[in-house]
């Protein structure tokens, strides 16, 4: 059985980039953690987009983090690595406000900037790509990219007009961060994005991550495979 996580292995530079047009920021902290006076603001580089402070998380009778501190700053990229079981999407789930906390704080964003991928792709099989990602446009509000545009950074623009449930498993995935990018969302929260993904569709999430910290947003992303996301920042659970 894993041990409970305890803290961030952290590899790689931590950019300082600030926060570029296009993206759903939050421009101050809740008013809760300012009534605390809990400072979660960088003085020098990027702000930070998502705080973790002494966290503790239970599931299932079992206790998976204790005591976990992270800071993810406007620009930066996270991959939480570690066997199954051991609690990644568990944590990913606290970060973006699915799962409570048993102890700890998470200092976060307002729900309409943070876009989260599950392991489920949230399509209908009946539904074509193309109003899939209008559905998903509308629902998430204030994209500035258009659905066309959102295909042709995955390169399934030839798919538009195939109903989701005739798509395979990579092509699925493929919609599924179209619309992640289509949110115009500050803070991405994804589960396993790339598991499904051949050869080009994983570049093609690299590139989408890449543009998107120096656009000033911020990734955290679970996973077992090697995303190849350059200068990502590293979290172990488990070990
Ligand atoms: N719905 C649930 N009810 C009870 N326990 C659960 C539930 N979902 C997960 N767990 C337990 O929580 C623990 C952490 O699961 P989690 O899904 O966070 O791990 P993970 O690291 O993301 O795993 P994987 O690599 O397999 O996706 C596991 O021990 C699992 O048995």
């Amino acid at each position: 059985m894993s041990k409970p996580v305890r803290s961030a292995r952290v590899a790689g530079p931590a950019p300082s980039r600030g926060p570029g047009p296009g993206l759903r920021l939050p421009d101050r902290l809740p008013a809760r953690s300012r009534s605390r006076k809990r400072t979660v603001m960088s003085t020098g580089g990027a702000p930070f987009l998502i705080s973790v402070k002494d966290l503790t998380l239970d599931r299932g009778g079992r206790r998976l983090v204790t005591g976990l501190a992270l800071r993810v700053r406007s620009g930066e990229a996270f991959v939480l690595t570690g066997p199954n079981g051991s609690g990644k999407t568990t944590f990913l789930r606290a970060l973006g406000g699915l799962v409570n906390p048993a102890a700890g704080e998470i200092e976060r964003p307002a729900p309409e900037a943070i876009a989260f991928l599950g392991h489920a792709d949230a399509l209908k099989p009946g539904e074509t790509v193309r109003d899939a990602l209008r559905f998903w446009a509308a629902f998430q509000g204030g994209a500035e990219m258009t659905v066309e545009h959102a295909l042709s950074r995955f390169a399934i623009a030839h798919l538009e007009r195939r109903a989701c449930g005739r798509l395979s498993a990579g092509q699925r995935r493929r919609v599924a961060l179209a619309r992640i990018v289509l949110s115009g969302r500050a803070l991405w929260l994804l589960d396993e994005p790339a598991a499904p993904l051949d050869t080009r569709g994983r570049a093609l999430l690299a590139e989408a991550v890449e543009r998107h910290c120096a656009a000033g947003g911020a990734v955290i992303a679970a996973t077992h495979v090697d995303l190849g996301w350059p200068g990502a920042r590293t979290l172990e659970f488990g070990s």
